[in-house]
């Protein structure tokens, strides 16, 4: 509800107090212990109406939950108005409301033909259009470079939304992509990573991708720059670059201004959050390599789970599940980060792109109505994919002092059923047995009965895992498109839901900024000693120490 903090709520007074006088009863081993249907009722199927082969289980029953509890959750969603925050972002209202901007993510694959009175969506379909014939022309072959030879390899040079979610896309659907078509991605300003891509490149086969929805991000144009003199100094003629850079922004203005014509751009609006612009022109680099086809598909699956989101009950609704469960955790039992462990090679960049989703979303103190809240807010994102992370940093997660919720995730059947499947059904066994051992762990009745009596005291406790752990499951059937496009607006919608909980705008990102204009002004104090003023003295003896040692 506009002007109240979260912590006002009734519904979270009431969670609180259930939370103090409850906690420490609520035992997973027990609440499955007194409840056989626990799984049933705490499963949820999810099938897209459009596409009945578009499906996946969440299994939420490893959660330190009762249907007390979650009915006192979903009240608090009640409370907080986040139906009414839901119509207003399907209907276009300027909920960013520090940039008086719509969220409009939904309406770049909107195919149910919603009305969404906001300019540039009724454009959608023309963009559309001009994504499927470009990446047809260079699929084909029909596209040629200035040595009329097709393109091999396409360099997205991007950063943030403009980058991760096309990685993340690309490295996911892999098993969709035309082998024959390299794809690179140049994000960091250190000139490693241009340098280290140029280097495989052949400039007569090479498409470079401009993502920068303000065409102002000081990385992207500055390797936009450094590849578009490479390019020059072996192709020379300016009037090839045409053939060899386009655009993918909101700014025609700066595109142009660049050397790449309109012709050439791909545009979208400021109503598509960069963190949420996979869906738009930035998902160029995606269709390129999976086909426009399964780029469509991609978006279609999304679209199956906005409208799940708008249209199902709280008490069903999965985006809202997820989201509360978290509230539960990181508001009422402390937890400050959130896992998420696909258990699919393919996913293995889902965390990193979720970190950007929902802690530049979510990473904010501050509420729509300027309050400082007293209460904590988005989550720590992190994980890495199953079953690498085992042996790596399971075991803070088995014995650790910190509460770790944690997201499982995993395709029954994959796409690379090599030696007879063997290494899924090794893969997919460490994804069932993980989460039980988080939940249910080993008593120290266990341990000594394995070690024996005459075992060292430290010895077994130090083999106890205490359990209790909670954790989701999600499991689908393969790893296509569509599922990957419903996974993403999954977790969409849930940032959407705690930030409507917290009352924060998840839309702007005012944090990214005084890191960049602090880095701009030391920019120019890099040549000598005598220029470095007006920095404490950390910050002045680093950049010292730097002149002292610089090369370059
Ligand atoms: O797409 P662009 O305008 O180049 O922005 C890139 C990224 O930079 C930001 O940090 C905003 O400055 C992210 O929000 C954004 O995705």
């Amino acid at each position: 509800m506009p002007g109240t903090l979260a912590s006002e709520y009734t519904a979270w007074k009431k969670l609180q107090q259930i939370y103090d006088e409850q906690h420490s009863k609520l035992v997973l081993k027990d609440l499955f212990a007194q409840d056989p249907d626990r799984f049933s009722k705490f499963s949820k199927e999810y099938v897209s109406k459009d596409d009945p082969a578009t499906t996946f289980l969440l299994d939420y029953s490893k959660n330190l939950v009762t249907e007390t509890i979650l009915n006192a959750l979903f009240e608090l969603v009640r409370e907080a108005g986040v139906e009414q925050e839901r119509d207003a972002l399907f209907s276009g209202k300027h909920i960013n409301t520090s940039e008086d901007r719509a969220v409009l993510h939904v309406a770049l694959r909107n195919f149910s033909g919603w009305k969404i009175p906001e300019p540039g969506v009724e454009d959608v379909p023309k963009v559309l259009d001009h994504i499927r014939s470009f990446t047809n022309a260079v699929r084909s072959g029909e596209w040629k470079g200035y040595t009329g030879k097709p393109i091999k390899s396409i360099v997205n040079i991007g950063i943030g939304g403009s980058d991760l979610g096309p990685v993340m896309v690309t490295e996911a659907l892999k098993p969709y992509s035309k082998r024959d078509l390299e794809a690179y991605f140049v994000s960091n300003i250190d000139g490693t990573h241009i340098a280290e891509t140029l280097r495989v490149c052949d400039p007569e086969t090479t498409l470079f991708i401009i993502a920068s929805k303000t065409f102002t991000t000081q990385e992207t144009i500055t390797n936009a720059e450094s590849a578009r003199e490479w390019f020059l100094g072996h192709a020379k003629d300016k009037a090839h670059v045409a053939k060899h850079f386009v655009a993918l922004s909101t700014n025609t203005k700066a595109v142009t201004g660049f050397g790449i014509s309109a012709d050439n751009m791909f545009q979208f609006w400021d109503w598509v959050g960069g963190r949420y612009s996979l869906w738009s022109a930035i998902g160029l680099s995606i269709a390129l390599v999976i086909g426009y086809e399964n780029f469509e598909a991609l978006l279609r699956g999304a679209h199956g789970m906005d409208k799940h989101f708008r249209e199902t009950p709280l008490e069903s609704n999965l985006p809202v599940i997820l989201a509360v469960l978290g509230i539960w955790y990181n508001d009422f039992y402390g937890a400050q980060t959130h896992c998420l462990l696909p258990y699919d090679q393919y996913l293995h960049k889902f965390a990193d792109y979720f970190q950007q989703g929902d802690m530049e979303s979510n990473g904010k103190f501050v509420t729509k109505s300027g309050q400082r809240v007293n209460y904590q807010t988005g989550p720590i994102i992190w994980g890495a994919a199953g079953t690498n992370g085992q042996h790596s940093f399971y075991q803070l997660l088995h014995q650790g002092t910190k509460l770790v919720p944690a997201d499982f995730l995993a395709p029954a059947t994959t796409h690379n059923p090599i030696a007879n499947s063997k290494h899924h059904r090794i893969l997919l066994s460490n994804f069932f047995a993980q989460p039980e051992a988080l939940a249910f762990g080993k008593s120290e009745e266990q341990v000594r009965a394995e070690l024996g009596t005459s075992a060292p005291e430290p010895l077994v406790k130090s083999k106890v895992f205490e359990g209790n752990r909670p954790s989701n499951s999600i499991l689908f059937p393969l790893l296509t498109p569509a599922t990957l496009g419903a996974l993403i607006a999954l977790y969409e919608h849930k940032i959407f839901v705690q930030g409507a909980i917290w009352g924060i705008n998840s839309y702007d990102q005012m944090g990214v900024e005084l890191g960049k204009v602090l880095a701009k002004a030391i920019l120019a104090q890099l040549e000598k000693p005598s220029d470095v003023k007006g920095h404490d003295s950390s910050t002045a003896g680093l950049i010292h120490y730097y002149q002292k040692y610089r090369k370059e």
